[in-house]
């Protein structure tokens, strides 16, 4: 039932995940995409780099782009410390109405603020609607030939300070190799490669954890 693959995902998350359990939805759905039916999610594997990032960063603001099914807000969010926010951005809005269930059936919606939109107009708008100074840490996870023209958006929006993080998703698959090499190359940028797994399979895939300069 439900028309799209994130509608079976929420309908499945409904009937499978405790409501306010932010970590049986995340298993929800891991499940399902494993043995039903395969999604984008950023997955076990490389959710769990992500969430050793997340607790060493204990970032206060942090911005995720490409929202997706709410997978990776849900796991992010189930892990922030108290009283800082994740900003998560979508433009497609039938992925950000299935987003809103998602976080909301996890029970972390007073943690998570979606925005429905493009990043390329909201990132230069950030500072001024959300009272902003930068980040903190950076999740990045939306087409993959826009993280490099984000990234220098948000250099240039002067959303980055010495010290923010940023972690993007599927460096090798499918890839994003003018980002890889930018933070890879550019002295503005500590860059690490962590290898993994595409979600789901035994295909190579990795998550970039930079660190911007200043
Ligand atoms: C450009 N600005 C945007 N602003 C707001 N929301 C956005 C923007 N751009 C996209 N979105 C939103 O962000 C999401 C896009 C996620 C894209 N992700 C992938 O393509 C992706 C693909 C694979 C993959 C690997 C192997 C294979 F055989 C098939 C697929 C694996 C992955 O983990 C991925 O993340 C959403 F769909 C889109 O509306
Ligand atoms: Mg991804």
């Amino acid at each position: 039932y439900g028309s799209t693959r994130p509608e079976r995902i929420l309908a499945e998350v409904k009937r499978k995940a405790t409501r306010g359990d932010a970590r049986s939805v995340v298993d929800t759905i891991d499940q399902y995409c494993r043995h039903q039916e395969w999604a984008m999610n950023v997955g076990d594997e490389k959710g769990t780099i992500l969430d050793s990032i997340v607790c060493e960063v204990k970032p206060m603001a942090m911005l995720e782009l490409g929202t997706y099914c709410g997978y990776s807000a849900v796991r992010i969010a189930s892990l922030l410390p108290p009283n800082s926010r994740l900003i998560t951005m979508e433009f497609n809005p039938v992925f950000a109405a299935i987003a809103r269930q998602v976080i909301a059936w996890a029970g972390v919606e007073d943690k998570v603020v979606l925005i429905e939109g493009p990043s390329g107009d909201w990132i230069p708008k950030m500072k001024k609607e959300f009272g902003l100074t930068s980040f903190d840490l950076v999740f990045l996870d939306h087409w993959k030939d826009c993280y490099l023209p984000d990234t220098k958006l948000m250099e240039e929006c002067g959303l980055l300070r010495t010290g923010s993080i940023l972690v993007a998703d599927n460096v090798i698959c499918p890839g994003a190799p003018d980002y890889l090499e930018y933070v890879r190359g550019s002295p503005r940028y500590e860059s690490k490669y962590f290898r993994s797994h595409l979600e789901y399979t035994r295909v190579e895939d990795g998550i970039e954890k930079s660190v911007f300069l200043g």
